[in-house]
């Protein structure tokens, strides 16, 4: 949709209908979807409706179906669940429910809908499409719409958003409520972690997920998790002695908390259930060990959407919107995915036959063929896991010579480093390596502060923020080489894994750099970004970026609040992220502000003052009582935090009052959300496996590495789902060491999204048409 459309014009669509439900278990995200489909709707010039409590609602009509306005959404971007009801219905699956239903479309002259939900509900809606023509004729005949509505509505364009927490829809990497879920499932791991570890006790955790692994799965690989059990993949018949085998050893390293995931839909090899009950007589009985079960049903359901969801909500939304109206009549129904951080387009009726392929290999226990359908990105977490729980601390060393690793962080701590760490020496500790933790960043290397980690050391690190090493923000120059090199020689370093932000980034290029003159930098060197800036070349997402964003939804989300009731109010909120605008303005997309500054849009003194007028009157002639602005911290040297809000505070002092706030560093705090975790699992993963692989390219005959070649420094990163290596060298050319950015920046590409989302129609008129 993004790069597809980069022109909305200002109603386009003028006068179109377009009908909105949401069916089937509810998940966060609908409402930030529905804000969407209502905004760039109206935008277009359209006529948007809800249809309410779901397809019951479509088969009652009547006050079940509403026209929206733009104040209807509101305040609904951080609210979960969705705000016009969600249902199962056996009625609509009936002759007599397509009836209605078909009916009660024609008569407010509506072809266009959008359905958000499960798999059920987008089958429940292609059918739907199917049995237009069939059900317009039964409804001609029997009277009940003319000749002429029948003619005039012969069609219906049907696209749909996947909005379910299960992620068990095949196409599409994610679905709109998954990542909510997850949080919630963290926030109780992290909760159960504490009071498991005291007592040193085994939780068996069920989590969501009739026929799908996803949560369970992805809720394993981020929580150290001794064991899971999901659909897709049942365990070998002899599990119990496995799991036992698993929780002895990990008792032997050190673990205090034992932690085993199920699925609710979880079967063994012969399709019975595996339930929570028989984990914990297996494990009570055959172990002799203290657990206890935790299920946490619908909590996973309910909550507030991450960031993530609030993000993937409103795209796809956006997207749904345009090709509902861009379908012809002859059109198949459409579906929206994400897939490598794209919104695409696919068709929904091969989408559902892929899920009744699924349905019936389940059925049939075809597990390889379960897999297949479920997708890349679910094998991918599968092998991850798989990997991280085969990981075991004694292997043959025999094959491959010891090598020596040293970990280094530099920057400002950043959630999910700790993971990063903990992946990276249970990966090389694995393959009978040796890593030294260099203890608080480059003064630590200077003092020769290098302590051996071991398996038990980095026990319990994916659960918390900060940086368990220490880090500084300390920038190497040329004069500091001799040093380095020193050191590392003297504890025999063969790889140096840096991790941090943009100096982690900095600090590669000048140790690349002093490799002329210093054989003992002339080993593989890799950076793995950790920044809640996401500035570092390299990498769509660093590692912390997405827990900020979370703190700055949640804290957004509070100013909010605190307003309401009172009189009206703006915030303006200071962001941080050095001169890149991520975190302000992907902040600002999620907590639903009203504009955001940011160092790479420059803006003047005419901006400031158009985004006065329109807060003055969205307040005045929307009656909307509070806006948000985010302003990132080096966006503009003169227009400071003090200089905005005092501007918006006397431009629209008999409007609203202004106040203002700057986050800080609440900004590098909280629990690594799953994202920040599961990427510094992947990426250190991938970080060890490269520098193996640098170490068959790169040794003498002796074993000994020598390397020159720019091939080997690097940065491990994320481009769409797919941890990858780029040279430092080919990074350069792009990037800005002044302010330190790079210089293509994908996000860029959603700020006309968060403009016709923030415009109020108040201020409608062509002048504002947003293009880009
Ligand atoms: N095969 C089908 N044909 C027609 N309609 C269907 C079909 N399956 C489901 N629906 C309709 O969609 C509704 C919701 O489906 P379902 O309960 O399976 O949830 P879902 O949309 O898959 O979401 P989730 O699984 O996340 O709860 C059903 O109650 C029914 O009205
Ligand atoms: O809310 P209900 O109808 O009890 O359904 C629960 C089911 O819905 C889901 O939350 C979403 O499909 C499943 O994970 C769960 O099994
Ligand atoms: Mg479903």
């Amino acid at each position: 949709m993004e790069s597809q459309h980069k022109k909305l014009v200002f109603n386009q669509y003028k006068n179109q209908g377009v009908a909105v439900v949401t069916s089937g278990g509810d998940s966060q995200g609908m409402n930030a979807a529905l804000r969407a489909i209502v905004r760039i709707g109206l935008y277009l010039g359209c006529k948007i409706f809800y249809i309410r409590e779901g397809y019951e609602g479509l088969i009652a009509g009547n006050e079940n179906i509403t026209e929206a306005t733009w104040n209807s959404v509101s305040s609904i971007i951080q609210k979960g669940g969705t705000v016009i009801g969600s249902a199962r219905s056996e009625r609509f699956m009936t002759p007599e429910g397509k009836l209605k239903s078909v009916k009660n479309l024609v008569k407010r002259g509506i072809t266009n809908l959008i359905v958000i939900g499960g798999d059920g509900s987008l089958t429940g809606a292609m059918d739907l499409k199917n049995q237009w023509s069939d059900v317009l004729n039964q409804l001609e005949k029997s009277g009940e719409i003319s000749k002429e509505e029948k003619e005039r509505y012969n069609y219906l364009n049907v696209v749909g958003l996947i909005g379910t927490i299960d992620n068990d829809f095949p196409g599409t990497n994610m679905t709109i409520g998954t990542d909510s879920a997850l949080h919630r499932i963290l926030e109780a791991v992290n909760a159960l972690e504490s009071t498991a570890y005291s007592h040193r006790r085994t939780f068996i955790l069920e989590v969501m997920g009739r026929h799908c692994g996803y949560l369970a799965l992805k809720t394993a690989m981020t929580t150290e998790a001794d064991y899971v059990f999901v659909p897709e993949m049942p365990p070998p018949l002899n599990w119990p002695a496995i799991l036992k085998d698993k929780i002895t050893t990990s008792t032997r390293y050190g673990k205090r908390l034992h932690l085993i995931v199920l699925a609710e839909g979880a079967i063994d090899l012969n399709g019975n259930p595996i339930t929570a009950l028989m984990v914990k007589k297996i494990v009570t009985e055959n172990m002799g060990l203290d657990a206890r079960i935790t299920v946490l049903g619908h909590v996973q359901r309910g909550g507030s959407p991450s960031a993530y969801d609030r993000i993937l909500a409103s795209r796809q939304a956006a997207a749904a919107v345009v090709a509902v109206l861009e379908l012809k009549p002859d059109d198949r129904p459409i579906v929206v995915t994400v897939e490598s951080n794209e919104i695409k387009l696919m068709d929904l009726q091969t989408c559902i036959e892929n899920v009744k392929k699924l349905q019936i290999a389940l059925k049939n226990l075809e597990f390889n063929k379960v897999l297949e359908l479920r997708g890349k990105s679910f094998i991918n977490n599968f092998k991850v896991f798989q990997a991280l729980n085969k990981l075991h601390p004694y292997s043959d060393t025999k094959t491959e010579k010891v090598r020596t690793f040293a970990i280094l962080q530099v920057g400002t701590p950043a959630c999910g480093v700790n993971a990063a760490v903990f992946s990276f020496v249970r990966h090389c500790l694995h393959r009978g390596g040796r890593v030294y933790g260099i203890s608080g960043g480059l003064h630590g290397l200077f003092e020769g502060n290098f302590n051996l980690l071991t398996w038990s050391d980095v026990n319990g690190f994916v659960f918390e923020g900060g940086s368990y090493l220490g880090m500084k923000r300390v920038v190497l120059s040329d004069c500091m080489c001799p040093k380095v090199a020193e050191v590392l020689e003297k504890f025999g370093v063969e790889g140096l894994l840096i991790i941090g932000g943009f100096e982690a980034f900095s600090n590669a290029y000048v140790l690349m750099r002093n490799r002329e003159n210093f054989s003992q930098l002339c080993i593989p060197i890799a950076v793995i970004p950790a920044t809640i800036n996401n500035n570092v070349p390299g990498s769509e997402f660093a590692i912390g970026a997405d827990t900020a964003l979370n703190v700055i939804a949640k804290s957004c989300d509070l100013f909010r609040q605190s307003a309401m009731g009172t009189k009206s109010r703006v915030f303006v909120v200071e962001t941080m992220g050095g001169r890149c605008g991520y975190l302000c303005s992907i902040g600002a997309l999620v907590s639903g502000a009203d504009s955001s500054y940011i160092f790479e849009e420059p803006f003047n003194l005419n901006n400031l003052q158009k985004d006065v007028q329109h807060m003055i009157s969205k307040m005045k002639h929307g009656k909307i009582l509070r806006g948000l602005i985010l302003r990132n911290e080096k966006c503009n040297e003169n227009y400071s935090l003090d200089f905005i809000a005092k501007i918006f505070a006397e431009e629209g002092k008999d409007v609203f009052s202004t106040k203002k706030n700057v986050l800080g560093h609440i900004q590098q705090g909280d629990i690594p959300t799953s994202f920040d975790r599961s990427l510094g699992i992947k990426l250190s993963a991938r970080a060890v496996e490269w520098f193996y692989e640098q170490f068959e390219i790169y040794k003498n005959k002796e074993g000994k590495i020598y390397s020159k070649s720019p091939n080997s420094v690097v940065v491990i990163g994320l481009y769409g789902n797919k941890e990858c290596h780029t040279t430092l060298e080919e990074l350069i050319p792009n990037t800005d060491f002044e302010h330190r950015l790079y210089r293509c920046q994908w996000w860029l590409n959603l700020r006309w999204l968060f403009k016709i989302l923030a415009l109020h129609e108040s201020n409608y008129n062509v002048e504002n048409n947003i293009i880009y």
